[in-house]
């Protein structure tokens, strides 16, 4: 049987002792003298310390600033969608849930106006410097700008975030032209994110779909629906090239991957009938949420915001991977490793077998958590010799749990990546392409015995 993976001991590494890399080139520290005026243009490179500092600062802060509006856009798509699913299905909440719905929607459908009225009036060769229709020329020459590298269908998808109308009128030209850039290069994921969360974009363009536009049919055409289910139940496919991309259902051994938000515990799998997961008190410790010594109510809330906002891509050799449309900090717990409880000495599942352990009791494993058929987004993370995440031990309320938690911080877009022990990759290879990945430094027994 292969090594199951076991969550390490000591969990979070301190990576502030962490050595620069070689190729890391030295910049005399210097405070910038006019950061705030730089140029909107990269200015011809020089040696001088000083302007090489300054353009890093410049290039770090607009990526910065890139990544903060589109992590901020994702939010504004999930919590709008997440009210709206709440008003379809009648849990109308207290008035100010449903007027912040109204607000936001109020104000993408006056952006789609200016659009669509500024459209209509070209049409007819109607427009000029002076078009009123806009509200100032800067979100007329914007919205110019998007329409040249991508489309009507995903301004309006854009269009719903806050934090992307606020860019289109407040960010300066170069971060405005890196964020159209950037929403170009994942429109896969933008589009698969609105579609799965169910979305009304296509409702702010219903009231023009008399009109004879070739741009606005193509953004109203049918679109299957991909609200049905569950948003993990869907893997982009391909990347994010433009147009190459498609979506196929997680499967394994010919089934699919159900998602689910609890450990299944089946009690005719284990001799003593008993739930593994239940927290003994002198064997568990404290509650890692309250510190309280015996039995509490604490529970890791149900979803947390990382299974909102992730998504499930295919990586090439490694199949399907988990990608941040966040930013996560060092230390947040993502979520839990959950699947089918099974006895420690389960055979049939080679891929996805976590032994599940108290946080006490070194080396005596309670459980495995069997995800191949049964289990949630975090079954879907790859390997990597230098993660992003861990696993961790923790005991919280009445039950022992295998949280995942982050490492580092998480970077919006960067695959999400966790160690599975030495022991994992006895008869397998490592594709990570880490430096120091363990098999680059295995020999061709090791990895074939
Ligand atoms: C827990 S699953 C992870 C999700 C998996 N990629 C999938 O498509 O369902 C573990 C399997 O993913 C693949 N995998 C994950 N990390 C890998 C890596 N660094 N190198 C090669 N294969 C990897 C291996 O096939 C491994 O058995």
């Amino acid at each position: 049987m292969a090594e199951k993976r076991r969550a390490p001991d000591d969990h979070v590494e301190d990576l502030t002792e962490r050595h620069e890399p070689k190729n890391f080139k030295k910049v005399r520290f210097q405070l910038p003298r006019h950061h705030e005026g730089l140029p909107e243009k990269d200015s011809p490179a020089t040696d001088t310390d000083d302007e090489l500092f300054e353009r890093t600062l410049r290039t770090m802060h607009v990526k910065e600033r890139v990544h903060d509006i589109l992590a901020a856009m994702y939010y504004d798509m999930h919590i709008l969608s997440w009210r709206r699913n709440e008003l379809m299905q009648n849990r109308i909440r207290p008035w100010p849930d449903l007027s912040f719905y109204r607000v936001q929607h109020q104000e993408a459908a006056w952006l789609i106006d200016r659009t669509m009225r500024r459209a209509m009036l070209a049409k007819v060769g109607q427009t000029s410097s002076e078009d009123l229709t806009y509200l100032s020329k800067q979100e007329a020459h914007r919205v110019g700008q998007f329409f040249r590298r991508l489309n009507l269908r995903v301004f309006a998808i854009c269009a719903v975030s806050e934090a992307f109308r606020l860019a289109l009128c407040k960010e300066d030209q170069l971060v405005w032209a890196v964020l159209v850039n950037k929403i170009a290069e994942n429109w896969a994921s933008i589009g698969t994110f609105a579609r799965s969360r169910g979305l009304d974009w296509q409702g702010l363009l219903l009231k023009y779909a008399d009109k004879d536009d070739s741009l606005l049919q193509q953004a109203l055409a049918p679109v299957s629906d991909l609200a049905e289910e569950h948003p993990h139940h869907r893997v982009i496919t391909n990347g994010p090239a433009p147009r190459k991309h498609s979506h196929r259902k997680p499967q394994y051994e010919g089934h699919l991957q159900i998602n689910i938000d609890h450990n299944l515990f089946n009690p005719s799998y284990f001799k003593d009938k008993k739930d593994p997961t239940i927290r003994v008190p002198d064997r568990d410790g404290r509650c890692d949420l309250c510190y309280a010594e015996r039995e509490c109510d604490c529970w890791i809330s149900h979803p947390t915001l990382a299974t909102c906002l992730v998504e499930l891509v295919d990586y090439p050799s490694r199949g399907i991977g988990v990608r941040a449309l966040t930013r996560f900090k060092k230390g947040e717990i993502l979520d839990q490793y959950l699947g089918e409880l099974r006895p420690v000495d389960y055979q049939d599942d080679h891929a996805y077998a976590l032994l599940h352990e108290p946080k006490m009791v070194e080396g005596s494993p309670l459980a495995l958590i069997s995800a191949k058929r049964y289990g949630n987004w975090t079954r879907f993370l790859n390997h990597s010799c230098k993660p992003s995440a861990t696993f961790l031990k923790m005991t919280v309320g009445k039950k022992i749990t295998m949280a995942v938690q982050a490492v580092r911080d998480i970077d919006i877009f960067e695959e999400i990546t966790i160690d599975y022990g030495k022991g994992y990759w006895k008869n397998r290879v490592c594709l990570c392409g880490e430096p120091d990945c363990h098999s680059q430094g295995a020999t061709k027994e090791e990895t074939e015995a």
